[in-house]
């Protein structure tokens, strides 16, 4: 059946949900702030609307959306990965809250774009509270080459997205050190479990960072150079400024607003999260990608256990 659907960001993933989705037959309008149309004339009508921002353009989104008559059952999809700098608010939480009538699905997974629009065999995964809407979402988008799974723990699904962009921008730092195959699995690992310990102390389940969007997606991008994330932790380690790395990157490293967020709600809520820290201390020119290591090596002793 033929769904109506508009995409909000024309970014590289935007365009490439936009893709797949019209790909399987269904109707798809694709908007950008440059766009000759309005998002009245483009939200006319549909039947699922997906957002495709960057973090920061989440809210001011959901001000214009939320100013149109959009109608109860009418399905949002967000698939922004990161953490609202002024509220912490997930991108889910402030969709929700603009539209409480309304069903809202987060996806979310191991997902470069560049590799689907490739033609790339890729999987994802929906999450949401309401079910069948995430099955819906999940026929839309689901084929041979996009494999799609629900889940019903969405909050777990886009942290698992969103905190491991600030691994990713450790992992590439291991990689510019040339620290080796162990020191990299030891930080996925333990990113892993830094990941989970936050997401359980904010309500998420521990499966879900098990499944596509915890583990799937921290495996992608810890070893991608496609990955932004990853591209700004390699810039760093290799002497590069930030300012530098973020001039010249394509498009936009979610983990270098997400790092900050975090860890001033972690430090705030007792939430040990010492990959993060690191991570925040090297974005802010506070420490060296060396002595980050030093640091992460010599802590305390501990049972393993993603427990603090
Ligand atoms: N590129 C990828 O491989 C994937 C990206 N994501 C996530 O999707 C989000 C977007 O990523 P990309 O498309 O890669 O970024 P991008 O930088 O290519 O595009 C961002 C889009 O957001 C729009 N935008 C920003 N502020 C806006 C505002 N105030 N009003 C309207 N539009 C605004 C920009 O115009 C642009 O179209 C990020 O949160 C990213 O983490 C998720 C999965 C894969
Ligand atoms: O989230 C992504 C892949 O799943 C994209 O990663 P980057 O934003 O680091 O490029």
């Amino acid at each position: 059946m033929e769904t109506k659907i508009t995409v909000i960001g024309a970014g590289a993933w935007g365009s490439t949900l936009a893709f797949l989705a019209e790909a399987n037959g269904h109707q798809v309008r694709l908007w950008s702030r440059q766009s000759s149309s309005t998002l009245a004339d483009v939200l006319a009508d549909a039947e699922i609307v997906v957002s495709a921002v960057s973090m920061k353009g989440v809210r001011p989104v959901v001000e214009q959306v939320k100013s149109l008559e959009i109608g109860k059952q009418v399905i949002f999809v967000t698939a922004t990965k990161g953490l609202d700098a002024s509220t912490t608010c997930t991108p889910s939480q402030i969709w929700q809250a603009a539209f409480p009538a309304n069903s809202v699905v987060v996806l979310a997974g191991p997902n470069l774009s560049k590799e689907i629009q490739a033609g790339l065999p890729a999987a994802t995964v929906v999450g949401s509270h309401d079910l069948e809407a995430a099955k819906l979402v999940q026929t839309v988008f689901n084929s041979g080459r996009f494999r799609v799974y629900t889940n019903d723990d969405p909050l777990g699904v886009e942290l698992g997205g969103t905190l491991k962009n600030v691994m990713a921008i450790a992992a590439g730092a291991c990689d510019g050190l040339q620290l080796g195959t162990n020191a990299k699995a030891a930080l996925v690992t333990r990113g892993l479990a830094e990941i989970i310990r936050i997401g359980n102390h904010w309500g998420a389940k521990t499966d879900t960072f098990y499944g596509l969007s915890g583990l799937g997606d921290l495996l992608a991008t810890c070893n991608s150079p496609l990955s932004r994330n990853y591209q700004v932790g390699y810039g760093l380690a290799i002497g590069k400024s930030l300012t530098e790395i973020l001039t010249n990157l394509e498009g936009t490293a979610e983990g270098v607003n997400t790092s900050q967020v975090l860890v001033h709600l972690a430090n705030q809520q007792g939430i040990s999260v010492p990959i993060s820290s690191e991570v925040d201390r090297l974005l802010q020119g506070n420490v060296t990608p060396q002595a980050a290591v030093n640091s992460l090596m010599l802590r305390d002793v501990k049972p393993e256990t993603h427990l603090p």
